[in-house]
Parts: structure tokens; sequence; C-alpha cells
């Protein structure tokens, strides 16, 4: 069985707040397997590259400011249907609008500091893994594979 892998990142608030091991904890227990993961730095035109699709929109000055204020986790994250399963415990970009029991539900208010990103098809999400991880990912399948996936 072909599995996805999916681009998370944990934004500057998520890491200021002390929410890295919540956030890695959900995807961990889901069942899901981390293949790569750095904190770092994001200069501004790399986080300009990154939100690239959002240049037009006029909050693309602040959301780049807010990426690069502080440093970010990035990982990637594999399993079945991980891509939109993983927005699914990200929860709704507003986070008012998101479901309690999603990340965003749980841990946040204003949509401008959301905590946490997702890719959000298999394309952006092979996209934004070579962006972000250029040196590669991990190869490793847990030993517990036989008793979270049936084949
Ligand atoms: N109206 C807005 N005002 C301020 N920031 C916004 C607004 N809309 C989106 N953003 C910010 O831009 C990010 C990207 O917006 P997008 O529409 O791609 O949502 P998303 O796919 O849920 O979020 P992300 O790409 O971060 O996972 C949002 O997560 C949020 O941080």
């Amino acid at each position: 069985m072909a599995l996805e892998q999916t681009f998370i990142m944990i934004k500057p608030d998520g890491v200021q707040r002390g929410l890295i091991g919540e956030v890695i904890g959900r995807f961990e227990k889901k069942g899901f397997y981390l293949k790569a993961m750095k904190l770092i730095n994001v200069e501004k035109s790399f986080a300009e590259k990154h939100y690239a699709d959002l240049s037009s929109k006029p909050f693309f000055g602040g959301l780049v400011e807010y990426i690069v204020s502080g440093p970010v986790v990035a990982m990637v994250w594999e399993g079945k249907q991980v891509v939109s399963t993983g927005r699914k415990l990200v929860g709704a970009t507003n986070p008012l609008a998101a479901e309690p029991g999603t990340i965003r539900g749980d841990f946040a208010v204003d949509i401008g500091r959301n905590v946490i990103h997702g890719s959000d098809s298999v394309e952006n999400a092979r996209k934004e893994i070579a962006l972000w991880f250029p040196e590669g990912i991990a190869e490793w399948r847990s030993n517990q594979h036989p008793w979270i996936y049936e084949v």
C-alpha cells in the first residue's frame, strides 16, 4: 500500500506557546510516521516562497511577518490519506470555526495566530516537502505498522 506524505509546520506561536509536543503527539498517536523534522528560523524570502499562492491577498505581508517572527518546526508526516486526514487534525483555517478536538479548535483563537500549517493537497505536499527538505527525508517504518494498518 502506498502511503501519502504531507508537510506540517508548527508556526511561531505554536513554538512559543509550548505546543510542539502536543502537535507531534496527536499525529503520532493517530498512526502517522514522522519522516523529517527541524526547528528553524526562516528568511522573509523563504516564507514568501512558501506562501507564494497568497501573494495577492491583503494579509500576505502580515502573514510573512508572522512566519518569520520566531522559529518554526517543519515536519514531514507519512500515512494513509495523511494529507486530508492531517487537515482534519489541524482544523479549519479560522480557529473560531475549527471544531473542538482539532488542533486549531483546541488551541487557537485568531486566524493570524492559528498555530499550525498543513498541506492542502497531495501535489502541494510534494512541492512543500521539496522546498523545506531539499536534503531529503528519513526512510523508516514503525515496527507497529501491522498493528496500525491492515496491510
Ligand atoms: N483573512 C486572513 N487574515 C489573516 N491571516 C490569514 C487570513 N486568511 C488566511 N490567513 C493566514 O494565512 C494562512 C494560509 O491561508 P490558507 O487560506 O492557505 O489557509 P490554510 O490552508 O488553512 O492555512 P495553512 O496554509 O497555514 O495550513 C492561514 O493559515 C492563516 O495563518
